[in-house]
């Protein structure tokens, strides 16, 4: 449904030019919701105001639903804007206009009559559960009540693809979880394609199919949100996973660590589990054939997408031998193990 094709911008031109975005290639499918989490400064806004050309890519293509925006004329793209609907992080209301006529104004844009306004008007407002407060102002409404005048607005003309630039991080944690539900019910019921933009692994865990990570302009690491949090391919994407999870050695731990193994040092490893894996009884497994004794420093169990995901971070007591056996059976079951390094052992 969104297809980039090489984008790149540059803001400025000689010695001040700034390279926000460079060779981004990004397919988001039809009714998929498409998350792209980065730093602050990493060009996010940047490439989600691309896709409708509110920023005109330097150079690369640009195509929503089989139409290639980067080649039409003014017309031709103001019309395809339609296609794109999209809400911002401080709403972007018109003060002086009601609940309601926010959510006419692109429908009296497009010169739609006054009936037709009502009749698409109403159902939006039914949907996004602001019937009973059409006729205020958006000084009289809350953070997530504006934000849903603007998802309202968005939808009124009817789009393919609804853009969400960082949406929900002017909100409160309770009233993002109502957001990001109604943007659910939007992708789920009205089959729309969703890109969104976000800082937030909380964001991109909820609702997300899939996530690109973008640094310094490029897409560094794309991924089904199941396997991103599961196993990130890049530095960032891990230190992005650890930051949401905050499971970390303790610090004391993390100084004594090895990078080395040593005759007298035993591993400490990180174990994520997904699929079968977290029902397999591993810890027994590994004292029973391998006379290891598992020490649990930290475990968590989280659900992504459906998916059970089990994280756990232990130290391995045993043998070299021993150990390295524990570790070869770990490796050969469903689950992600990386070996944080080596701690001397005290006993
Ligand atoms: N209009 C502009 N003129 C010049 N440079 C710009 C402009 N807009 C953005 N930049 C620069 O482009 C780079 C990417 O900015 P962008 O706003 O896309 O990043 P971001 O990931 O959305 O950051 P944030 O999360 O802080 O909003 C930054 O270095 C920024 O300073």
């Amino acid at each position: 449904m969104i297809s980039l094709e090489r984008v790149s911008k540059t803001y400025g031109t000689g010695p001040r030019a700034v390279q926000a975005l460079s060779d981004i290639d990004l397919q988001v499918p039809k009714g998929t919701i498409h998350g792209v989490i980065g730093l602050s400064g990493a060009g996010k806004s940047t490439l989600i105001r691309c896709v409708n050309l509110l920023e005109r890519p330097t150079t690369g293509r640009v195509i929503v639903d089989g139409a290639e925006l980067t080649a039409m004329s003014a017309s031709d793209l103001r019309q395809a804007r339609h296609q794109c609907g999209m809400i911002f992080q401080h709403f972007n209301l018109l003060t002086n206009r009601t609940v309601f006529d926010n959510v006419a104004l692109p429908l009296e844009l497009m010169r739609e009559s006054r009936r037709t306004i009502r009749e698409r008007v109403m159902p939006l407002l039914e949907m996004t559960g602001l019937t009973d407060k059409r006729h205020q102002y958006p000084a009289q409404l809350s953070g997530g009540q504006k934000q849903r005048v603007a998802i309202a607005r968005a939808l009124a003309s009817r789009p393919k693809v609804l853009l969400c630039d960082e949406a929900t991080s002017a909100l409160d944690p309770q009233t993002t979880t109502s957001i990001l539900a109604l943007l659910q019910e939007i992708n789920q019921q009205l089959g729309l394609t969703i890109l969104l933009i976000t800082h937030e692994m909380e964001v991109v865990k909820s609702i997300c199919h899939r996530v690109g990570l973008i640094s310094g302009g490029r897409l560094v690491e794309e991924a089904d949100v199941g396997d991103f949090f599961t196993a990130p391919g890049t530095q960032l994407g891990r230190e992005f996973l650890n930051d949401f999870l905050k499971l970390e050695a303790p610090r004391e731990l993390v100084e004594r660590l090895d990078a080395e193994s040593g005759q007298n040092s035993h591993p400490v490893v990180r174990l994520t589990f997904s699929g079968d894996s977290v029902s397999t009884p591993l810890i027994s497994r590994l004292a029973r054939e391998h006379g290891v004794d598992v020490s649990i420093l930290q475990a968590k169990v989280e659900s992504i997408q459906g998916r059970t995901l089990g994280l756990m971070i232990a130290e391995l007591i045993g043998s070299e031998t021993q150990t390295r056996q524990a570790l070869a059976t770990l490796k050969s079951f469903d689950l992600h193990v990386e070996v944080l390094g080596h701690v001397q052992r005290t006993d």
